[in-house]
């Protein structure tokens, strides 16, 4: 077959058998397409068709990718009508599988890959994309280290940032060509792939150091230089690199990272909306975090902060803390804790007489001596929040905050239909998967879905429209009050979080809020008469133009 149009290839572009016959005529089409003329809604049905007949999510996803390859413009028209049905085959869980999966089912990239090996190509290939200075707003980048909850997957890891940003379109209306999905590849630990033939990634260890930080270093100094105005997103890195990148760099730069900062704010959302429940103060909670990786001690660290703004002291907020990971409890006599553990160790004389298992104080002695009233897990140690963990929890205080948050599903604590039986309908909970309604005693408990994706899109889209130069602490708590204002959790059954079907409106709402506290806190580098509309007029809507 003869040359296919280039306007019909490039899925920017590509409106297929929408072109109108003027359109034909004028773009080289004349006899390149079926008669008949489709309105974006004609296309949509029978997407949403040929999507309904698969029966597994991967393939789903590869329907999907494909789709997204072709016409951008359907793909999200698509995406959006069905949001809640949707998510889960973009993004998290089914991601992760076709992450597993890349180098094998390798179809078409829609990426920017940094090669460690190659640092000085970093401007080339971001010049590649043809784009200026104010022509981008969003790069969201992954070392793919610690992929959801399922490690290290080299450069397969690219389709997180690539779900990432679907997410920020669909959700919030960042605009699709004015993103972007980077990869750093610097190699991977994951034998399975350095002994895979198809294996598409550099094959050799994961580099670390001083060439690992110099990459880092060129990215973020290039990317800021040759995108002002974008919005620089990190996504699932090792825990070590997470936190110190962002320390390092927060006041410098325009970055967010979304397993610490977005997670965060994600559940500071739920635990507002758990204390409306409780009617209990922040400074009140006993918080334990089994799992203190990123995603955990980002949690402690906000929760914590949220304790000092009630009035304790930084030392009073530490001590209503008690991390646990893989040794147990985290205490100050064991050698080696990572400095973002460091912080919250518990005295070992503290605990000298609590139980030990295996030489370890586990999460079921720890839930009986502390009686947390809101334990998290980030632990990916699926099915370990036990029914005697659920049970002691209950029987320490009348209304627990349970959030059970690793992912993908084969990675989480507990499933929320077993927490509400083991605890009696008392445990007031939130998942980072999505799960359906759990019926219980005459009760339909809605269980909301706490995962950065509900707060980072409306969090990203505030920082843009308000041009903020940072993202602050400030930003981050108006977020997390403005997806928890959406909600009535007193109500029985009721969720904490807001339905993925309003994620749009939840959306433009966070954002709103997060461009108002930006200016607040001075950073903010516009300043529209009206926030409510400057956001409307900002999100990208799905339609040809
Ligand atoms: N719901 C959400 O929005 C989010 C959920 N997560 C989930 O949280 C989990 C952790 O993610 P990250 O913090 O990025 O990973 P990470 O690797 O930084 O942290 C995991 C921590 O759990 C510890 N751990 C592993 N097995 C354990 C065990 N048996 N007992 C106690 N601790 C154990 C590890 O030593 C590590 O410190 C993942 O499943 C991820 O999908 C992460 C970010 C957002
Ligand atoms: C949701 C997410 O960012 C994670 O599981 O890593
Ligand atoms: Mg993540």
């Amino acid at each position: 077959m003869s040359n296919i149009p280039t306007i019909l290839q490039n899925p920017l572009t590509n409106k297929d058998t929408a072109f109108t016959q003027e359109e034909r005529a004028k773009y080289g089409l004349t006899g390149r397409l079926p008669v008949v003329v489709e309105t974006l809604e004609q296309q949509t049905t029978r997407a949403y068709r040929q999507f309904s007949s698969y029966e597994k999510d991967i393939e789903k996803y590869i329907f999907l990718d494909q789709l997204h390859n072709r016409n951008e413009v359907l793909y999200y028209k698509l995406l959006i009508d069905h949001l809640a049905e949707m998510l889960p085959v973009v993004y998290d869980p089914t991601v992760g599988e076709a992450i597993k999966k890349w180098s094998r089912d390798y179809r078409r990239s829609r990426a920017v890959y940094l090669d460690v090996n190659h640092p000085e190509n970093i401007r080339a290939s971001f010049e590649t994309l043809g784009l200026g200075a104010d022509d981008v707003d969003l790069i969201v980048v992954s070392d793919a280290e610690e992929i959801l909850g399922i490690g290290d997957w080299g450069v397969n890891g690219t389709d997180i940032s690539v779900g990432k940003l679907a997410v920020y379109t669909a959700a919030a209306g960042i605009h699709p060509s004015r993103a972007i999905a980077v990869n750093l590849d610097v190699g991977t630990d994951n034998e399975v792939l350095l002994n895979d033939p198809a294996y598409l990634g550099n094959r050799h260890a994961r580099v670390r150091g001083e060439r690992y930080d110099a990459l880092i270093t060129s990215y973020l100094k290039t990317a800021a230089e040759m995108f002002p105005n974008a919005l620089l997103h990190f996504e699932d890195f090792g825990p070590s690199n997470a936190r110190r990148i962002l320390v390092e760099n927060r006041r410098q730069y325009r970055i967010f990272n979304d397993d610490m900062q977005g997670t965060g704010a994600i559940v500071m959302a739920a635990v507002f909306s758990g204390l409306k429940v409780t009617k209990q103060t922040f400074a009140e909670q006993r918080l334990v975090v089994y799992g203190a990786g990123t995603a955990g001690t980002g949690m402690a660290d906000q929760i914590s902060a949220a304790m000092e703004r009630e009035g304790l002291s930084r030392e009073e907020a530490k001590q209503r803390v008690w991390l646990i990971d893989i040794n147990g409890l985290v205490t100050d006599d064991m050698d080696g804790l990572p400095d973002y553990q460091q912080e919250y160790a518990r005295p070992a004389t503290e605990v000298a007489d609590w139980a030990k298992t295996d030489g370890k104080i586990g999460l079921l002695e720890v839930v009986k001596q502390v009686k947390p009233t809101i334990l998290i897990g980030t632990s990916t140690d699926h099915g370990a929040f036990t029914e005697d963990v659920v049970k002691a929890l209950c029987a320490g205080v009348e209304r627990p905050i349970l959030l059970p948050l690793s992912n993908p599903t084969e990675k989480i604590e507990v499933m929320p239909s077993e927490a509400i039986k083991w605890s009696d309908g008392k445990a007031l909970i939130s998942v980072g998967i999505p799960v359906p309604p759990v019926p219980y005693k005459g009760v339909n408990y809605e269980i909301g879905q706490a995962n950065n994706a509900m707060l980072y899109p409306g969090l990203g889209l505030g920082v843009i429209v308000s041009g903020a130069k940072h993202v602050t602490d400030g930003m981050l708590l108006a977020a997390a009050e403005a997806v928890a204002s959406q909600v009535n959790p007193q109500d029985e059954g009721a969720s904490l979080l807001p339905s993925v079907n309003n994620l749009r409106a939840s959306s433009a709402t966070v954002a709103v809020a997060v461009a108002k506290q930006a200016v607040k806190d001075g950073v903010a580098t516009k300043q529209p008469e009206n926030w409510v509309q400057a956001v409307q007029n900002a999100m990208w809507q799905a339609v040809y133009e």
